[in-house]
C-alpha cells in the first residue's frame, strides 16, 4: 500500500467506526484502538499535507445524525475535545497555553462524564430545544425525549438571559444501567455494552414514553456564546445553578500544573466510588477573554483538553471455559481465570460473548490473557500473550453440541449466538423459563428460588409453568429443605398469582423479545391472548413500537403446538389471559385507539403537553418523530420544515390543532 492508499484506508476505517459508535451505538473496537488509528492518520496527514482533506475524520467530529430526527443548525459549533493519555501531553497543553497568553491564567478541572453531549436552548426561561452534537454544525432535535429527563428544568427561575444555550452530558447512572440490562436479559434482548452506548441509544428512541422509563440524568458544564453574566466559565456555571440547572459537580480551579496532576490522580482512583462512569478529566481555561484569544481548531477548542484515564487492565491465566445455556437456549462462553485484582475487585471470570470472539482471540487453555474493565460490568478478555503459550497448549473450541442435553447447536444467519434448539426438553431452558415466570416483574411468586425449582424439576413435579398450579403443599414439604409452613405459603402465592393482570402474564410467558414494555404495548393493541394469537404479521407490525423481529417471534410462539397447549392449561388453571376493562380503558374504546400522532411546533389553544395528554387519554399514541407508522402529524406554528417534508413524503395526514380537537371533543 502506498501512503495515499494507507491514508484512504484509515479514513474509511475511521468513518466506519464513527458510524458504529455514534449512530448505531455499537462500537466494534475499543476507544483505545480507535484513538490509535486516529493518531496514525494524524501522523500521516501531518507528514503529507498534500493529501489533506477537510472531510477527513481528523478534521471533523464523529456525527450522530440520524434520518429519523429533524436536524437543526447549531448557533455555536458543537465540537469535540483534544485527547491526551499521559501527563506529558497535559504539560504540553499547559505550556502551549502559557506561551500563547503570556498572562497568568486559571484552569478549571472537571470530570469527563461518559455519556452523550446535548445542547439546550432556553427562551424566556423555557426549554425551547434540545439538540445533539450531530456533525458539529447541525444536530438532531431530540427535545421531546430530553423533556422526559427530570433533572433538566423546563422552567428556569431568577435572572437568566432572555435567550441562551447551555451544554452538558446526558448519561445513565450505573445502577440504572444495570437495571436496564437485567430487564433486557429477562426479555431475551441483546444487552447494552456500556452505559454510554445505552444513554446515547436511549436518547435516539422514537418514542418519548419509552425514553421516560430510562433513568437518564444530565450534568451541565458549558455555556457557549458571548452574552453571558460574567467573563468566567465557572462563575457562569454557578449562575446557571441559581437558575435551576444541575451543574457538573466536583470541579476545581487550578493555578499550577501540580494541582492539575493531583486532581487527575485523585479521580483516577476515586472514580470507582462515583455512581456513574467518567472516562477522564477535562481541563478548561477559565477566563472567556483568554478562551477567545486561544480560539478553536476545526474540531476542538484550543482552550480545553481532555485527559483520558487508562482502561484498567490486568494479565492472568485462562483456566477453562464454561458454556452456559440460558433460558432462550443461547449458549454463552464464560472464561474461568486464575483470580486477579482488577479495579479494586478480585476477578475470577470473564465474558467471552460468543464463538466469533473466541476464534478471533485464538484462545488456548492456560493462555496468559489480558483482561480489561471498561464501562462494562463484567470484565472481558482483550488479548492473549502468545509468546507465553506452550507448544502443547490445547485450542479452545466452541462446543458443537449443547453441554446440557447434547442437541446439536444451531445458529441463525446474521446472529452471533449459537442456540440449543431443544427448547422443551433442555433442562436449563425449562428451568430458566420457570424462573422467569415467577420473577418479581412477572407472576411475582416468592419463596421459589432457583434451588427449589431445580428440586421440583429433578423430582419430576414441574415440567412447565402450568404444573406449578397443580402442586400440593405435601409434595413441596416432602422435598428437602422445605417445612410444611413454608410449603403452604408457596402454594398460597402460586394460587394468588392467578390474579396477576394480563400484561404481566404475557411478559411471564417469556416470548423472545417480549419484555415488560413490549408486553404492555401488545396488550393495549390486542387485549386478550386469543386476539394476540390470531394477529397476523401486518396487524402486529401496524402496532406502534412493534417491528418485524418482535412480530416474527410472537407469530412463531403461537404457531407452536406445545405453546398453544400450554396456554390452554394456563387458561384451565384460571390465569388472567385478557386485559380487564379497568387497566386498559382506552384499549378498544378510546376515540384515538390504534392511532399514532406526532405533535410539532407551537400551538394557540393548548400546550404541547396538554395535546399529548389528550392523545393518551383517548387511547392514541405519541411518537417523537414522523415515520411510516405515524397516522397524523398535528402541525403547529414554526414547525420544522424537515418534519413536514417527511410527513408529506410518507403520506402522513397533516392536521391543525383545531382538526385534532374535533377528533376528541365530541
Ligand atoms: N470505539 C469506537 O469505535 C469509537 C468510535 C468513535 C469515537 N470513539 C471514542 O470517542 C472519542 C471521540 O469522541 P468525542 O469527539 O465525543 O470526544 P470525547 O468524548 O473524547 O470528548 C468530547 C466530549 O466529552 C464530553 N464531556 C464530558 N464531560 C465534559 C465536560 N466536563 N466538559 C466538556 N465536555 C465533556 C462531551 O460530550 C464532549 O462532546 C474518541 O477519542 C474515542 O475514544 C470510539
Ligand atoms: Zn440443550
Amino acid at each position: 500500500m502506498d501512503i495515499r492508499q494507507q491514508i484512504n484506508h484509515l479514513r474509511e476505517q475511521l468513518h466506519h467506526h464513527n458510524h458504529c459508535y455514534y449512530v448505531l451505538n455499537q462500537p466494534e473496537i475499543t476507544d483505545r484502538e480507535f484513538d490509535a488509528l486516529m493518531q496514525q492518520l494524524i501522523d500521516l496527514e501531518t507528514a503529507h499535507p498534500e493529501w489533506s482533506d477537510p472531510n477527513s475524520p481528523t478534521q471533523r467530529v464523529g456525527s450522530d445524525l440520524n434520518q429519523e430526527f429533524t436536524q437543526v443548525a447549531h448557533v455555536y459549533p458543537m465540537l469535540s475535545l483534544g485527547n491526551t493519555y499521559n501527563q506529558g501531553e497535559v504539560t504540553d497543553f499547559y505550556q502551549r497555553v502559557a506561551r500563547q497568553l503570556q498572562t497568568p491564567f486559571e484552569v478549571v478541572c472537571e470530570l469527563k462524564f461518559d455519556g452523550t453531549a446535548i445542547g439546550l436552548t432556553y427562551e424566556n426561561g423555557k426549554l425551547l430545544r434540545a439538540v445533539t452534537r450531530g456533525d458539529g454544525t447541525r444536530g438532531d432535535d431530540v427535545t421531546d425525549n430530553v423533556k422526559t429527563i427530570k433533572s433538566i428544568p423546563l422552567q428556569l427561575h431568577g435572572d437568566y438571559p432572555q435567550r441562551f444555550e447551555i451544554r452538558g452530558e446526558i448519561f445513565l447512572p450505573r445502577a440504572g444501567f444495570d437495571a436496564m440490562n437485567r430487564e433486557r436479559e429477562a426479555a431475551g434482548e441483546p444487552l447494552f455494552a456500556n452505559p454510554r452506548n445505552a444513554a446515547a441509544g436511549s436518547l435516539k428512541l422514537q418514542n418519548s414514553a419509552l425514553v421516560a422509563r430510562r433513568p437518564l440524568d444530565c450534568f451541565l458544564y458549558y455555556l457557549p456564546g458571548g452574552d453571558l453574566p460574567t467573563r468566567s466559565h465557572r462563575h457562569n456555571l454557578e449562575k446557571a445553578a441559581d437558575w435551576g440547572f444541575k451543574i457538573a459537580p466536583h470541579l476545581r480551579v487550578c493555578h499550577r500544573l501540580d494541582e492539575i496532576f493531583e486532581f487527575i490522580d485523585h479521580w483516577d482512583k476515586a472514580r470507582r466510588d462515583l455512581p456513574y462512569d467518567i472516562d477522564g478529566i477535562v481541563l478548561k481555561v477559565d477566563n472567556l477573554d483568554q478562551q477567545d484569544e486561544l480560539g478553536f481548531t476545526a474540531k476542538s477548542p484550543r482552550w480545553a483538553i481532555s485527559y483520558k484515564f487508562q482502561a484498567e487492565v490486568a494479565t492472568t491465566r485462562l483456566l477453562s471455559v464454561d458454556f452456559q445455556v440460558g433460558r432462550t437456549g443461547a449458549v454463552t462462553p464464560v472464561a474461568n481465570l486464575a483470580p486477579v485484582l482488577l479495579a479494586g475487585t478480585t476477578v475470577k471470570r470473564a465474558s467471552l460473548h460468543n464463538a466469533d470472539i473466541i476464534a478471533s482471540l485464538d484462545l488456548h487453555l492456560n493462555d496468559a490473557v489480558h483482561i480489561e474493565k471498561g464501562g462494562e460490568i463484567i470484565p472481558k478478555i482483550t488479548g492473549v500473550d502468545e509468546s507465553l503459550r506452550s507448544t502443547t497448549a490445547q485450542r479452545v473450541e466452541f462446543v458443537t453440541h449443547c453441554p446440557e442435553c447434547g442437541s446439536p447447536l444451531a445458529r441463525e444467519t446474521g446472529e452471533a449466538a449459537w442456540y440449543c434448539p431443544n427448547q422443551y426438553h433442555c433442562p436449563p431452558q425449562i428451568k430458566g423459563r420457570i424462573e422467569h415466570f415467577i420473577g418479581r416483574k412477572a407472576m411475582n411468586i416468592d419463596g421459589l428460588g432457583s434451588e427449589t425449582i431445580d428440586l421440583l424439576f429433578r423430582n419430576g413435579l414441574v415440567r412447565d409453568v402450568s404444573d406449578l398450579y397443580r402442586l400440593e403443599a405435601w409434595q413441596l414439604a416432602t422435598l428437602e429443605r422445605l417445612g410444611e409452613k413454608s410449603a403452604a405459603k408457596i402454594i398460597e402465592q402460586i394460587q394468588g398469582s392467578t390474579r396477576v393482570p394480563y400484561p404481566r402474564v404475557l411478559f411471564a410467558l417469556g416470548i423472545r423479545f417480549v419484555g415488560e414494555t413490549v408486553a404492555k404495548v401488545l396488550c393495549r393493541a390486542f387485549p386478550s391472548i386469543d386476539a394476540l394469537s390470531q394477529a397476523g404479521e401486518t396487524a402486529l407490525m401496524e402496532t406502534p413500537e412493534i417491528g418485524p423481529r418482535i412480530a416474527r417471534s410472537v407469530i412463531d410462539f403461537f404457531a407452536d403446538d406445545t405453546n398453544r397447549a400450554l396456554i390452554e392449561r394456563l387458561r384451565n388453571v384460571g390465569l388472567t389471559l385478557q386485559a380487564d376493562s379497568d387497566t386498559a380503558p382506552s384499549a378498544s374504546g378510546g376515540a384515538l385507539s390504534g392511532l399514532s400522532f406526532v405533535i410539532s411546533g407551537t400551538f394557540a389553544i393548548k400546550s404541547r403537553d396538554e395535546l399529548k395528554q389528550l392523545i393518551e387519554q383517548h387511547g392514541g399514541k405519541n411518537l417523537s418523530s414522523v415515520s411510516a407508522k405515524t397516522n397524523y402529524l398535528v402541525a403547529g406554528q414554526n414547525m420544522g420544515p424537515a418534519k413536514l417534508a417527511t410527513a408529506e413524503k410518507l403520506g402522513v395526514k397533516i392536521i391543525s390543532e383545531e382538526d385534532f380537537l374535533k377528533m376528541v371533543e365530541h
